[in-house]
């Protein structure tokens, strides 16, 4: 079998004497929509966290796999004088927030530009005498721009203030700022929270395309079953910190284990 773009492997993090996420191993596969779901507090966002470079996890193991082999989020963090969160994007994680996050006061197309800023002004000599290759670069960041604003059905918003957008939009805005930047993996937190069921459809057709048309590997926290239901290929479902269940969803829908977590009620009691 082929390596998992991303491996999870034992991670437990702790805050002090609390537990957030203990022992947890999950694999996320190439080109698919990967779910982790869960109850409140069952170490969703703490796991997202320790993905995308937020925390550095207690104990275990997070391979990206790339063109020299997987290599450890958790070891770029700690890299004398280098290192930090900013080396796991650069690995090729991009993320969205459960609150979005935009530059409001600037246009829709002004805020995927600057989530472009490090193919476009990587050198302040260039930018200062515009030479040729920093025009290029310019201009391929534009168009990139304007090409995932297509792809989000967003192209008639360009020039508008995020701000001003409906929240639907804006949320759909933040996952083309995570895509202009050719991320290898897409996190999504919580992206249907807050949207009505006809922004939640086209939320969910907009992520299928993602995986379906452009092969982009899709990591998400979500709360909407049926959007998870609808989107994923694979679903890992935390309780408490630990894995309780992992597989295709209608494995997970109907595993006792998850029905019981949701329903506040033990294994035990559910067998007895
Ligand atoms: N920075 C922190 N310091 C201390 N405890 C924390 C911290 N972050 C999370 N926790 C605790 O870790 C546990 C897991 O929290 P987490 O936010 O990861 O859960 P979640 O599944 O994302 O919940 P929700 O669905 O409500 O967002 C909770 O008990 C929470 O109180």
């Amino acid at each position: 079998m082929s390596q998992p773009l991303l491996d999870v492997r034992n991670v437990t993090m702790r805050f002090g004497g609390i537990v957030a996420n203990r022992d947890v191993s999950f694999s996320v596969e190439r080109g698919a929509v990967t779910a982790l779901i869960g109850p409140n507090g069952a170490g969703k966002t703490t796991m997202f966290n320790c993905i995308t470079g937020f925390y550095r996890a207690s104990e275990g193991q997070i391979l990206l796999d790339g063109a020299d082999g997987p290599q450890d989020l958790g070891a770029l963090m700690i890299r004398p004088i280098t290192g930090g969160s900013h080396l796991v994007t650069r690995a090729g994680i991009a993320r969205t927030f459960q609150n979005t996050r935009l530059f409001k006061e600037m246009s829709v197309v002004e805020n995927l530009l600057v989530a472009q800023h490090r193919v476009t002004a990587n050198n302040l000599l260039s930018g200062v005498f515009q030479t040729s290759a920093f025009r290029r670069a310019e201009r391929e960041a534009v168009d990139r721009a304007y090409y995932w604003l297509r792809e989000m059905n967003l192209a008639d918003d360009a020039n508008r203030l995020a701000g001003e957008l409906p929240y639907g939009r804006q949320r759909r805005l933040e996952i083309a700022r995570a895509m202009c930047t050719g991320p290898r993996l897409i996190c999504l937190d919580e992206p249907a929270a807050g949207l009505n069921p006809s922004e939640t459809r086209e939320l969910s057709e907009v992520i299928k395309r993602l995986c379906i048309v452009h092969g982009q590997t899709v990591l998400v926290i979500e709360h909407d079953m049926g959007l998870v239901m609808r989107i994923s290929n694979h679903v890992v479902v935390l309780d408490h910190g630990e894995v309780i269940s992992d597989g295709t969803p209608e494995h997970v829908a109907n595993d006792p284990a998850v029905i019981a977590a949701y329903l506040g009620v033990s294994e035990e009691e559910m067998k007895a």
